[in-house]
């Protein structure tokens, strides 16, 4: 029987395709004694040797499609299996303690976590508790006669299906057979939707029960440009789909026409439109949608790819290889946002009630001045590559800025002084805390730019939850309030002769487009594939026009839907 559902539509697009569950298997066990101990050993033995042989497998399929870099954390988990240490610790205690596997693992592995945890000295072995969790994982999986979810080993074209996907979940997909992703939780901007979009595949997020009403290999249609999810569709549907996505691909060739044309209004101003990226691999979606510059390149991500923290050089290399890329025209980086939901198997964050309101970004940059002054000077050696512009995310306050700048100014110093070859560096900041959006007038004296984060400063402004479907309906783009908010940032930076972006997910949204072309925003940064719609949005646009609807946006309106009205009756 078809069923359909309906999701919050997170990137543009029509799939169809067979379902692939990535769910967490239930792994719980009761710890029991037992008597054959020679039979226990041998059951352990062979779970052993069964994750052995699938790690090898996913080792193998994740080099092939991911690259030898995303594949060597699966060398270190198959060195665990391998080491006498933690598995003749597993035996021993099957042996001298006649309790079944899965106790005796649980217990092992726990002690390693803790012991590797402890060594707060020795990042290097800190970093090893994360492996040890997953092996352990698997062994226990494979105990239990449960399987993982391995989405490295997908070879055939599919729809993950999910309660949510982490951001390093949607890292290790592979684009050239995931089609489409849909979830049970999640908002617009969750990064999860954010990555769909850079990959260039459909996604539904929030569509609250996908994991239940769809089975593993169910073919399902997923329309990510109206939320809409069909599970086992007849038919009709099938063609009514297939037609849809053709005239999405006629939709997109045509946007296509507009790759390197200039950004223009209807009476000529230009504005510049830039690309959000994660990862070097991401410019060839940027080059081909014609962005002409880089407004947001989210370095966590170069951290969450890594088993360990990145070297100096191998931030030089990924800084360059973008600024390269870019052939000279702007490439702002944001330094290190973990935290939040972001997170680095190898650097333990404490637990906390509320992580987006903790320990984060600028907070752990400031804190750790060893990962900080690491990625500076990566990045102050890449500047002699191309356009550098530097930015600090999640600052709150005067200090924080002038402290970020204080390092950066120091490690310049001393790669000056060493005869490095640097290029020229504006240095600017994300204005995302309604703190910082108040006082722009204040930061705007010191800063070289400006770039507006809507994702974080909407769910400040409104306290709600940028990731959660139960206060989606607070979380309120058009709202007057956090529009004045956005004015005030770019009237301060203006007044000051610096300039101000967006690179929220609002920059590349329809409705904000003509509201922010009226404000007078200066570069607009988005997924690379919201570009040419944008470009072919703002041909249609008068400034003029614009700033007369932005003053009734600001001034008149009450209410977000108001504003989405406001728009809908004055663009066409
Ligand atoms: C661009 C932003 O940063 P991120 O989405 O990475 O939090 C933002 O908050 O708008
Ligand atoms: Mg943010």
């Amino acid at each position: 029987m078809t069923k359909t559902l309906k999701g919050i539509a997170a990137s543009d697009g029509v799939a169809i395709a067979k379902a692939y569950l990535l769910v967490q298997p239930d792994l719980s066990f009761s710890k029991s004694a037992i008597s054959d101990v020679a039979k226990e050993t041998d059951r352990l033995q062979n779970a052993i040797d069964k994750s052995n042989a699938e790690l090898q497998q996913i080792r193998d399929s994740a080099a092939q499609s991911l690259g030898e870099e995303e594949a060597q954390v699966f060398d270190a988990h198959m060195m665990i299996l391998s080491d006498p240490e933690f598995t003749g610790a597993v035996k021993r205690k099957i042996t001298d303690e006649h309790v079944n596997a899965e106790s005796a693992l649980d217990e092992v592995s726990t002690t390693f976590i803790g012991m590797f945890e402890a060594m707060t000295d020795n990042p290097y072995m800190q970093e090893r508790a994360a492996d040890v969790r997953d092996v352990t994982k698997r062994i226990m999986a494979h105990l239990l006669g449960v399987e993982l979810s391995n989405p490295a080993l997908i070879h055939e074209e599919v729809v993950i299906v999910a309660h949510d996907l982490t951001p390093s979940d949607t890292a290790q997909l592979n684009k050239k057979y995931v089609k489409a992703f849909v979830t049970d939780i999640g908002g617009r901007t969750a990064h999860s939707a954010i990555m769909a979009r850079t990959l260039e595949i459909p996604a539904i997020v929030g569509a609250g029960s996908v994991t239940t009403d769809i089975q593993a290999d169910d073919q399902i249609i997923v329309d990510g440009n109206n939320g809409d999810i069909v599970i086992k569709p007849s038919a009709d549907e099938v063609t009514k789909y297939q037609n849809l996505a053709k005239e999405y691909a006629e939709q997109k060739a045509e946007w296509q026409k507009l790759k390197n044309a200039s950004t223009e209004t209807a009476n000529g101003v230009h504005f510049e439109l830039a690309a959000n990226i994660g990862t070097p691999k991401d410019l060839d979606g940027v080059l081909a949608n014609g962005a002409e510059a880089v407004g947001l390149y989210r370095t966590e991500f170069l951290y969450m790819d890594s088993p360990e923290l990145p070297t100096e050089d191998d931030q030089f290399e990924a800084y360059k290889a973008v600024l390269e890329g870019m052939k000279g025209k702007p490439v702002v980086v944001r330094t290190m946002d973990i935290g939040g939901d972001k997170h680095l198997p190898y650097l333990p964050l404490p637990e906390e009630m509320n992580p987006f309101l903790g320990y984060r970004a600028i907070r752990i940059s400031l804190d750790r001045q060893d990962i900080f002054r690491t990625q500076l000077r990566a990045l102050i050696r890449a500047s002699a590559f191309g356009q550098l512009r530097i930015m600090f995310p999640m600052i709150a306050t005067l200090q924080e800025f002038r402290s970020a700048k204080a390092v950066f100014e120091e490690e310049k110093a001393k790669l000056v002084a060493a005869g490095t070859k640097v290029g020229e560096i504006q240095l600017g900041m994300m204005i995302e805390i309604p703190a910082a959006a108040v006082l722009a007038d204040q930061f705007a004296k010191e800063v070289d730019f400006f770039s507006i984060g809507t994702n974080d400063l909407i769910q400040y402004t409104m306290a709600a939850d940028r990731g959660n479907e139960h206060v989606s309906y607070l979380y309120q783009p058009y709202n007057p309030s956090i529009l004045r908010l956005i004015k005030h940032v770019i009237d301060s930076a203006h007044k000051e002769g610096k300039w101000a972006g967006m690179c929220g997910e609002a920059a590349g949204d329809p409705i904000m487009v003509p509201i922010l072309v009226g404000l007078g925003l200066d570069e607009f940064s988005m997924s690379a594939t919201s570009i040419l719609k944008v470009r072919s949005l703002m041909k249609r646009l008068s400034t003029e026009d614009m700033a007369k609807l932005t003053d009734a946006a600001l001034n008149v309106s009450l209410t977000n839907e108001d504003n989405i009205k406001l728009v809908k009756d004055n663009v066409k």
